[in-house]
């Protein structure tokens, strides 16, 4: 029970798949668990219908057409990330890089460009106030935060509604961030590879906009929101366990000598395609560190589990793991070993389908994962064509500690320091 709810938490993983896939119909929600309306009309706090019909109007941004094109920006993003790793270097006194902000500058200017347009390059401005405002948005709430989520729970929404919203000032600089570019973009009829474009563009059968202004500033938001620190996370514990693991960044090293001599030394999508080793060091990282330690469901109407004759009420809370799943011996021989062989595509075919979830699964499943993919190797191809990475002081082989003050997989502030030392390829 949660408070006065009920909880079912399923370990077994033919029955997570047939919640989360083959009887999602009983499954389609989740909790709506935001305490401000700039939060609840973003996808994944949507419900029933109108999550159906928002998610088919926003799925066909991320095709994979559209991911190619972006690309290029994302290479942009890593050279400045590259060059930022060696000024750092050069100028910290810790004798190391803290990783965790090297990424999250990272996602934070590929996600600015291809939500809102802005070319916001954290890496040399780093006091803007797009970043005040993005750490505004990211800030955990405080004590004022706290009082107000009690009040909306427990007190009528006439006294909850008096009180004001403190992410009302974030959405209202980005909703005129957005206006302004979307304005410059009408009278100059400009067009950018990117989400803000995408979404201007999706248009109904009678020709008229499919998201207004405003629509376009909620889903901008969410995508900060939901690609920010996961992607940052992921690129900080591949990077540290590539550190910690010599033997699999040597691999990684050669892949891309290899690659780039292929491709006359330039990182294009055909050459970061190739680069199939990498793919399964993701993989693995993702196993090892997948962003959230459970998946969430509502069961909508009464449900029979299969095979047993247990039926679970309608509004039944249904929780199923992915970090215990992803650490499970049975599941991983030496779960704690960072070992990306483990995706070789004959390893993989001796699991279970359901034992490897790091975006989710069924139609609710992550709706970036290619995006979020693309974006991480072309980081990690970028950081690791230039330098070599060694531990710093805290960084530990593999599991790195966690930070217990989050609700998503994030590694320890104090643990995300390496060094970097130039390559010098010829
Ligand atoms: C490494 C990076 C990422 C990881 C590991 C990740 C993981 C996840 C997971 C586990 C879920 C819940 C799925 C479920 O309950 O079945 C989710 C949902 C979602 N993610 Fe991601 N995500 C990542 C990056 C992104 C990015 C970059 C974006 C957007 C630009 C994004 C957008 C979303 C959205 C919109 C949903 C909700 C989908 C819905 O309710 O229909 N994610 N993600």
């Amino acid at each position: 029970m949660e408070l006065h709810k009920p909880v079912l938490y399923v370990g077994d993983l033919d029955m997570i798949s047939d919640i989360t896939v083959k009887d999602f119909d009983y499954f389609v929600d989740k909790r709506n668990r935001t305490f401000s309306p700039v939060f609840a009309r973003m996808l994944p706090f949507l419900q029933g219908r109108e999550w159906r019909e928002k998610r088919a109007e926003i799925s066909p941004t991320f095709s994979s057409g559209k991911l190619k094109t972006m690309l290029p920006l994302f290479l942009r993003t890593a050279d400045n990330l590259s060059r930022f790793l060696g000024e750092e270097m050069t100028t910290t006194s810790a004798g190391a890089v803290n990783m965790k902000d090297a990424f999250g500058r990272y996602t934070m200017d590929n996600i600015a460009s291809c939500s809102f347009g802005i070319d916001s390059n954290s890496f040399e401005n780093r006091n803007t106030e797009l970043t005040r405002q993005a750490s505004a948005f990211f800030k955990k709430p405080g004590v004022y935060g706290k009082f107000r989520a009690l009040c909306i729970l427990f007190l009528p929404k006439w006294i909850s509604g008096l009180l004001p919203d403190p992410y009302a000032e974030v959405k209202s600089f980005f909703s005129q961030v957005t206006e302004a570019t979307i304005r410059n973009r009408e009278a100059t009829e400009a067009t950018r590879h990117d989400f803000l474009q995408l979404l201007l563009e999706t248009r109904n059968k009678s020709g008229r906009r499919c998201f207004s202004t405003d629509d376009i500033v909620t889903q901008s938001l969410l995508f900060f929101l939901a690609g920010y620190d996961t992607t940052a996370n992921l690129l900080t514990f591949a990077a540290c366990a590539l550190a910690t693991v010599p033997d699999c960044q040597e691999r990684v090293h050669r892949e891309l000598d290899a690659t780039l001599d292929c491709h006359g030394g330039r990182l294009s999508y055909e050459a970061v395609s190739e680069l199939c080793y990498l793919d399964r060091v993701l993989d693995e990282t993702l196993r090892m560190y997948p962003s959230l330690f459970h998946m969430e469901r509502i069961c909508t109407r009464p449900y029979t589990l299969p095979g047993t004759d247990v039926t679970i009420p309608a509004g039944t809370i249904v929780q199923l793991p992915l970090l215990p799943v992803h650490r499970d011996a049975r599941v991983y021989p030496e779960p704690l070993r960072f070992n990306p062989d483990r995706f070789l595509p004959e390893e993989r075919q001796r699991r279970h389908p359901g034992a490897y979830r790091p975006f989710g699964a069924g139609p609710r499943g992550c709706l970036a994962r290619r995006f979020a993919l693309l974006e991480a190797k072309a980081a990690l191809a970028a950081v690791l064509r230039d330098w070599r990475l060694e531990p710093g002081p805290g960084t530990t082989p593999p599991p790195l500690p966690l930070d217990t003050n989050t609700t998503i997989v994030s590694p320890r502030p104090d643990c995300c320091f390496l060094r970097v030392v130039s390559r010098h390829r010829q």
